[in-house]
């Protein structure tokens, strides 16, 4: 989609019109430019947006607006829909509707539900600023047909990765189109409009066509006119025909799972390392996946690209300033390990990598982790043995694949409850599955992952895929 986009330089694409002036990749305005128009395409086009004082990353908001009936909500149902992703969330402004009061509603036929000051813009605001901040919402129910919120329940939204806020006005105001990355404007024929309009209001509504006609005429149309034509210039994207319109609707979920998709996993998460990637290390990869493979070989192979991930791993902890003469009477200026460290593996398949990590930092006090699973309710039980100032030390967490990340998580739990600041783990393994890492990262922000492979993910059963079996059962040779 992005080099489709930076390729697309006519006004029509494929039925997707792109506004060429803003993605010709030499002009992508950034999100602060002068322009005025806190335009995102710039984010749209690089990644998710830009990482928080924290390092974590922030959730990419994509506005859709267009006028009434156009097929907002359809659209983004769609496109929710085909990403079959929890990752995504849908905000409507419709929810933040303000409630009409007793006297408002003696003459409803009077009051503009298509004014910008029908809704309560601050409330919008103060949610999606949470949910950027990666916390939780409660989002008001509104009632189209008492024109109410409804007072006892809310829709909970989580924090995701990808927020998708509709509306007819949510270009209008400039603080609400600041939170954007991209905007998306659904353009549909008036009369096409006009007639959905009347079909959802008599049907769904429980309106009758007159007042549908009257309230168009006084209030829907000329807000429209006022209001939402003149937001269209914000637009990133125009997208004719609505929920017809399948060309662009495919387009834009495809941007949306590049953003999602495994290989943006380091751009999500900025605490995600993969090892660079030679054909040595994918030759030794081939090896230990290979199902024929005998156990001496595996052992030796899994030893060596954990050495690998060891050697990464061990490039993350802070350093002092060393000097040292050198035999020439030379002075060279370098720098001295970090001595507060120590090796903690999750038993059984994390004792493979103890060996690889003593070869790379010797005399390393290794502790461990044994995350036992009880019945089939979920609950775990977790024995430990660590050194006894493990509160002081870096911890390098010890575990060859990482799958669904939850005994990984049992075992962060517990070292933070031991003391450990959670900055100060390095989390080593082989293989990871992106669910694994997602499950990880949004719960420990400030851990860092240093891996070798990210796989496709995970199976019925939530097996790595294609992974490489039971690792400590072929490490050991018990299987
Ligand atoms: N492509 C379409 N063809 C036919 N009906 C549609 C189409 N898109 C939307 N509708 C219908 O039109 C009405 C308005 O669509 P909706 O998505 O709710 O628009 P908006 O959110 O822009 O107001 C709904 O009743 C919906 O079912
Ligand atoms: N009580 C209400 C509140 C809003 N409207 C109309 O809804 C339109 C916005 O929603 P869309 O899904 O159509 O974008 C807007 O045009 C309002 O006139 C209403 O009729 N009653
Ligand atoms: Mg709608």
């Amino acid at each position: 989609m992005e080099d489709m986009m930076d390729s697309a330089v006519g006004p029509h694409f494929s039925g997707l019109r792109l506004d060429s002036r803003r993605l010709s990749s030499s002009s992508l305005p950034s999100p602060t430019s002068a322009n005025g128009n806190g335009n995102g395409a710039a984010d749209a086009a690089k990644g998710l947006a830009s990482p928080k004082a924290d390092g974590t990353r922030q959730p990419f908001v994509i506005g859709v607006s267009g006028g009434t009936a156009s097929g907002k909500t359809t659209v983004c149902d769609m496109i929710i829909q085909q990403l079959h992703d929890h990752r995504v969330v849908l905000v409507n402004q419709d929810s933040f509707y303000r409630g009409l009061t007793e006297e408002q509603s003696e003459h409803v036929q009077d009051y503009n539900f298509d004014h910008p000051d029908a809704f309560d813009t601050d409330q919008l605001l103060e949610c999606m600023g949470k949910l950027k901040s990666g916390q939780s919402v409660n989002i008001p129910i509104y009632d189209f047909k008492n024109h109410r919120r409804c007072s006892e329940s809310f829709r909970k939204v989580n924090a995701s990765d990808v927020i998708i806020l509709e509306g007819i006005l949510v270009f209008h105001d400039q603080k609400v189109r600041d939170l954007m990355d991209m905007k998306i404007f659904v353009d549909t024929d008036a009369d096409i409009r006009l007639a959905r309009r009347i079909r959802r209001d008599t049907v769904e509504r429980g309106r009758d066509v007159i007042s549908v006609l009257e309230q168009y005429g006084r209030f829907v149309k000329p807000a429209f006119d006022d209001f939402v034509l003149p937001s269209k210039k914000y637009a990133d994207v125009i997208i004719p025909k609505g929920g017809d319109n399948h060309v662009a609707i495919d387009l834009i979920v495809q941007h949306i799972r590049t953003k999602l998709g495994q290989h943006d996993l380091c751009k999500i998460y900025p605490n995600v390392f993969v090892v660079h990637t030679t054909f040595q290390i994918r030759g030794m990869h081939t090896l230990i996946r290979d199902k024929n493979i005998t156990t001496p070989d595996f052992v030796f192979y899994s030893d060596r690209l954990i050495r690998l991930v060891v050697e990464h791993g061990l490039g993350h902890l802070p350093f002092t300033e060393k000097q040292v003469v050198t035999p020439t009477g030379s002075v060279y200026m370098g720098v001295d390990f970090c001595k507060k460290l120590c090796g903690v593996s999750i038993v059984r398949s994390g004792e493979s990598m103890e060996n690889a990590l003593r070869a790379c930092c010797k005399g390393i006090k290794i502790g461990k982790i044994l995350i036992h699973r009880v019945g089939d309710n979920g609950q775990q039980l977790i024995y430990h043995k660590l050194p006894m100032d493990i509160a002081e030390r870096h911890v390098l967490l010890l575990d060859p694949v990482l799958g669904t990340g939850n005994s990984a998580n049992q075992a962060i739990e517990l070292l933070i409850r031991k003391g450990v600041p959670e900055d100060r783990i390095i989390f080593l393994n082989l293989i990871s599955a992106p669910e694994g890492v997602n499950c990880v990262c949004k719960r420990f922000p400030r851990l860092k992952i240093v891996t070798s492979e990210i796989d496709g993910g995970l199976n019925e059963e939530y097996r790595v895929i294609p992974g490489l079996g039971e690792y400590g059962d072929r490490y050991f040779g018990t299987d």
